[in-house]
């Protein structure tokens, strides 16, 4: 496996940072337009979407760069070792050094079922079981066969989660709200600042919310403090124990935690240390998107994720639309300093 070299110890960085400085700072895009008339067809990709036939068009073409910027930043992607890192990702190898683990959440939406293993074990059978969990659940609530404690169904969900184990579902359930069901109610509680999750249960009533403890680890201090609060104000309802099975379920890697909680382990939804919390949307983590979206739009997503996994995967780097965002990213960040990058639809 390669090891990871200092970006700025390569020679196309050196390359890079004297070419940033003859470019200068006074850039004037109108006039690359108007010096070229093709720079439009030069600098942008289409991404065929093999889940449904669609296409993306990815337009770079307004951004402060010319031939001779792509083909440096593509040769610092290559000095880095890129094709090599990424092909290892897909193989499984650790190249998640600092934790010794798999980069792999791309197992998780891996829809066409390729062979795919970590240690030599496969993971997809795993990875299908948990899909097939998701939908099974997924579809009892939607449709009212999960009922509460006092046998109503299911109106509100609460996602009790942070950092990936939050923002991931935030921004996808957000995204993909014209999919959603209207008549389900979505909160996401992160902050440990009590306000967050007594807003939540302010439009609340225990007998029709189901909360999702969503925590790799699940011993998260915002999330277990949260939760905790979450589980005391249902039992000052519910009274009984045993009820906390109808409306609690865990999202998470670490069962013993888990059980502790007094989450019942029929409803634990689980993944591998091989999943990066920032990744997570695309495991058992997603469930509130599932149960937002159904779990048909959500096999839908994670397709569209695993077709633009394959481009990645088989795209040369000129062409690849993932690698020249990153690339983007690393000059904008590192070469003008620049602390935000607007990604526009
Ligand atoms: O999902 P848990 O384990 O609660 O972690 C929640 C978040 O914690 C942060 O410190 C980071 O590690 C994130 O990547 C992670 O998503």
């Amino acid at each position: 496996m390669p090891g990871f070299a200092q970006a700025n110890d390569l020679q196309a960085w050196q390359q890079l940072q004297s070419h940033h400085s003859e470019l200068g700072k006074n850039i004037v895009l109108k006039e690359y337009f108007e010096e070229d008339p093709q720079r439009f067809e030069r600098f942008s990709r289409t991404f065929h979407n093999e889940a449904d036939k669609s296409e993306t068009l990815f337009d770079f073409s307004k951004n402060f760069i010319t031939d001779e910027t792509l083909k440096l930043l593509v040769q610092l992607a290559k000095e880095a070792k890129l094709e090599e890192l990424r092909d290892d990702m897909f193989a499984g190898k650790k190249i998640n050094f600092t934790e010794n683990r798999a980069v792999y959440h791309v197992a998780l939406r891996n829809v066409t079922n390729q062979p795919m293993e970590v240690d030599g074990k496969s993971v997809v059978e795993g990875v299908n079981e948990v899909l097939e969990h998701m939908k099974e659940f997924s579809e009892q609530v939607r449709s009212g066969k999960w009922k509460g404690y006092t046998g109503k169904k299911m109106n509100t969900i609460v996602n009790i989660g942070i950092g990936g184990s939050d923002l991931g579902p935030v921004m996808v359930s957000e995204a993909l709200k014209p999919y959603g069901d209207r008549n389900l109610k979505l909160h996401f509680v992160s902050n440990i600042d009590g306000t967050h999750m007594a807003e939540a249960l302010r439009d609340s009533d225990p007998e029709t919310t189901l909360f999702l403890v969503a925590s790799k680890t699940f011993t998260t201090a915002e999330t277990t403090t949260n939760a905790n609060t979450a589980k005391n104000w249902f039992l000052g309802h519910a009274k009984e124990a045993s009820h906390i099975a109808k409306h609690f379920v865990a999202l998470s890697t670490n069962e013993e935690e888990v059980t502790k909680f007094g989450i019942d382990k029929k409803n634990m939804f689980g993944f591998s240390d091989w999943v990066g919390g920032r990744y997570s949307v695309w495991s058992a983590i997603g469930l509130s998107v599932c149960l937002f979206i159904g779990f048909d739009n959500f096999h839908e997503f994670l397709a569209g994720a695993h077709s633009m996994d394959k481009h990645f995967k088989e795209t040369p780097l000129e062409e690849n639309i993932p690698v020249l965002g990153g690339l983007l990213s690393v000059w904008y960040s590192d070469f003008f300093g620049a602390q935000t990058h607007l990604v526009s639809p």
